[in-house]
């Protein structure tokens, strides 16, 4: 869905028309976004055939819940038979999947699912990661590291499968910012730690440490909740200043003894950039704070120009973007994923040679 028709197309279908101002307040919030389109499941005809996804006061969730079960697992599925297929070797190979999503309300879950869609083997070691938001990618990977570093030959698919049609509803002044920013999507990566297999891919990135860390008393900042009416999101106005005054020390620890010195900042700009693009003013305030020159944050951008805020599976498109960049990367990067807490994941990444 093109951005400039969002907030027309949104009121209509959910019969909104009648709140003009708050039409008016979407469309600029959707001008400043600096997202020009957006990919959804839901569509009108099944929103037509469902009006209690309209109403918050009227019981939804297992409506919801009946959709998700089938189409999470099945868009992390096309995720991740690219992922395998890019990997080299058979998906029976894969020995542990961690999947992480807002989008899961039972058990056994989407995880399970995968595994089946993709064939995977019945001894696969699952980890599923629920409403983790925006750092469940970050999360996931950092997992997936350590898993595949402490256990010998292990092959770790990591998915990452969003579905906002667990928190759409009619507009109302609470949830305007949240219908603005976020998209379905799927990312899938496959991360191992050696001895090479025979025909598997040499790696992308290079994942040397993890850090996460939470910003203290903000939990009531960034948030989701499940209700009987599906899951609202709470995003405070604050969020971009919260990340912008923390996300410095942040990098500094993740990259103490690695190669920045505590007081260097220049040395921001010798690195490549994976940041989760939360919205247009996160990236400003990272850019501004860590003086990025211009094209540093370029890929976040990109991706939250195409699709927007796919929550936990935004850090695999913004890997996957740098990853096609015409120039060369530089040798070391940084990776930085935000969510609920506000929990901040910063990783020190390498392109190797
Ligand atoms: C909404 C925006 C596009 C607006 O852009 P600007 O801030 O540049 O523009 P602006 O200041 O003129 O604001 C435009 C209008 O939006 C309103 N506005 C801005 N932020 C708001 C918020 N968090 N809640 C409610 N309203 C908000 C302003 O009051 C203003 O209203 P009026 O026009 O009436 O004066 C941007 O602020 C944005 O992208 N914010 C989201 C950042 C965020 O929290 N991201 C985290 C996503 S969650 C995530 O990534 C992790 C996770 O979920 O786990």
């Amino acid at each position: 869905v093109p951005q400039d028709v969002f907030a027309e197309n949104l009121f209509r279908v959910t019969n909104s028309d009648h709140l003009p101002e708050l039409k008016e307040k979407l469309k600029r919030i959707c001008e400043k976004s600096g997202i020009e389109k957006r990919h959804f499941h839901l569509t009108e005809e099944t929103v037509a055939a469902h009006p209690e996804l309209l109403d918050r006061e009227l019981p939804s969730l297992d409506t919801r819940v009946d959709m998700t079960a089938d189409a999470v697992p099945k868009l992390a599925q096309c995720a991740a038979a690219k992922a395998i297929a890019e990997w080299g070797r058979p998906a029976a190979d894969i020995t542990h999947l961690v999947f992480s999503t807002y989008s899961a309300c039972q058990a056994p879950s989407a995880d399970l699912r995968l595994a089946a869609l993709l064939g995977l083997r019945p001894t696969v070691s699952r980890t599923m990661l629920s409403l983790h938001g925006c750092y469940g990618g970050g999360r996931a990977l950092s997992l997936a590291k350590e898993l595949a570093e402490n256990n010998r030959g292990a092959r770790v698919l990591v998915a990452c499968s969003e579905m906002t049609l667990v928190c759409f509803g009619a507009p109302d002044g609470g949830n305007i910012v949240g219908h603005a920013l976020f998209g379905d999507g799927a990312g899938a990566v496959v991360v191992g730690a050696g001895p090479f297999l025979d025909g598997e891919r040499r790696p992308i990135f290079e994942m040397v440490s993890a850090t996460q860390t939470t910003i203290p008393r903000t939990e009531h900042a960034l948030g989701m909740r499940v209700s009987g009416g599906g899951i609202d999101f709470h995003l405070a106005i604050q969020v971009p200043t919260l990340v912008g005054q923390n996300v410095e020390q942040c990098l500094v620890d993740a990259f103490r003894g690695a190669i920045v010195d505590d007081d260097d900042h220049g040395r921001w700009n010798d690195l490549f950039w994976a940041v989760h693009p939360g919205g247009r003013p996160i990236l400003d305030k990272i850019d501004k704070v860590l003086m990025l020159e211009a094209e540093k944050l370029a890929a976040s951008r990109h991706v939250l120009r195409e699709y927007g805020n796919l929550s936990g599976a935004t850090i695999v498109f913004v890997l996957d973007e740098l990853r096609r960049g015409r120039s060369p990367l530089p040798e070391w990067g940084a990776l930085l994923a935000f969510g609920p807490g506000i929990t901040i994941e910063a990783m020190v990444l390498r392109c190797p040679r």
